[in-house]
């Protein structure tokens, strides 16, 4: 069975995730689509010149929507990050006017394509776009996932095993609800050193309160030191993206559809080849449930605020 990968939107971080599905040999066809024609076609040829030196081959297609036809994972990495540089303000949501109308366009063309896999969404701010993409392909809830808090969870577990001197991957537990500033470490999911760590943290000196916020604010730390975020968010998509190629019902939490909040937020769920296939029930705290109450809330505001609802196709 051949593996197909579409990835939408060539800037900073799209040609980053493409770079690693051609260097780690993810994907056995590669669609790589943006409106900088010149920059696909640049970038889809520094790929190819690349491939006499890696270890696996990868086909690569361009600036084709219906190659996208019969792909297994298309993933939007469409954005207009100078926004963000032209108004600095540790706020997603400044590339929302741009963001959802070219989601919505782009969703248009996929639909079109015939595309009927799984659809992984970067673009930001990501749970309100996961929502367009959803509602304007009109695939179903469980196969257009955001990548969400993945994200921000890996920053938590850097700094927490940065502080005990371990392997972020020995640190587990999530960051919640939405990839911006109203997530929160749900400290009571967070284990290490095979204790919960409220036991360890005042033994250890780890100030939670100040990793919580370091996790918040880590991408616009990057972000303020080079203008654009590309790595971290490249591996949490690419592995998403593997997950479901290998069927492989991994536990990630990513932006998913929560009925009962109504809306796509972060919350671990169980993911394989039909997207989210289980969604977890946590055991939060009373303050850890107010805040989730309180994120889904300002989620939705956001979104209804937007308008964005009017790209829904009946
Ligand atoms: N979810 C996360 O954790 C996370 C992390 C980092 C960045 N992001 C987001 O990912 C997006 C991309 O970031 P970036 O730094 O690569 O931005 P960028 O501005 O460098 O690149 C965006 C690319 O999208 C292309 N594009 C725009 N409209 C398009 C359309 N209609 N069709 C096809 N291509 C189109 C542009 O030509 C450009 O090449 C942004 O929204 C950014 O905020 C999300």
């Amino acid at each position: 069975m051949t593996r197909k990968i579409g990835v939408i939107g060539m800037g900073s971080v799209g040609s980053t995730v493409a770079h690693y599905i051609v260097s780690g040999g993810f994907a056995d066809d590669l669609v790589l689509i943006d409106v900088n024609e010149k920059k696909v076609k640049a970038d889809a040829l520094d790929f190819e010149d690349a491939m006499a030196n890696l270890p696996t081959h990868t086909n690569i297609a361009v600036n084709d929507y219906s190659e996208l036809a019969d792909a297994d994972i298309v993933i939007s990495a469409v954005g207009k990050l100078q926004l963000q540089r032209d108004n600095p303000s540790n706020d997603r949501f400044i590339e929302y006017p741009f963001t959802q109308k070219a989601a919505a366009a782009v969703a248009g063309k996929i639909k079109d394509s015939g595309f009927n896999g799984i659809l992984i969404v970067i673009t930001n701010p990501v749970d309100a776009i996961t929502s367009i993409y959803q509602a304007v392909t009109g695939l179903p809830k469980n196969h257009v996932i955001g990548t969400g808090t993945l994200l921000d969870s890996s920053r938590m577990k850097r700094a927490v095993a940065k502080k005990l001197h371990i392997d972020p991957r020995s640190v587990s537990g999530y960051n919640l609800v939405e990839h911006g500033n109203s997530q929160f470490t749900a400290w009571s999911t967070v284990r290490v050193l095979g204790k919960p760590i409220t036991e360890l943290a005042d033994k250890e000196g780890i100030d939670l309160d100040k990793i919580d916020e370091d996790a918040r604010m880590g991408g616009f730390v990057v972000f303020r030191g080079k203008g654009y975020t590309n790595y971290a968010i490249a591996s949490a998509a690419v592995r998403l993206a593997d997950v479901v190629l290998n069927d492989a019902r991994t536990e990630l939490p990513v932006s998913n559809y929560r009925e009962e909040l109504g809306a796509y937020l972060s919350y671990p769920a169980i993911v394989g080849r039909d997207g989210i296939v289980q969604q977890l029930q946590l055991d939060l705290t009373d303050e850890e449930l107010d805040k989730l109450q309180n994120c889904a809330t300002i989620i939705n505001e956001k979104f209804e605020e937007s308008k964005a609802k009017d790209f829904a196709v009946e």
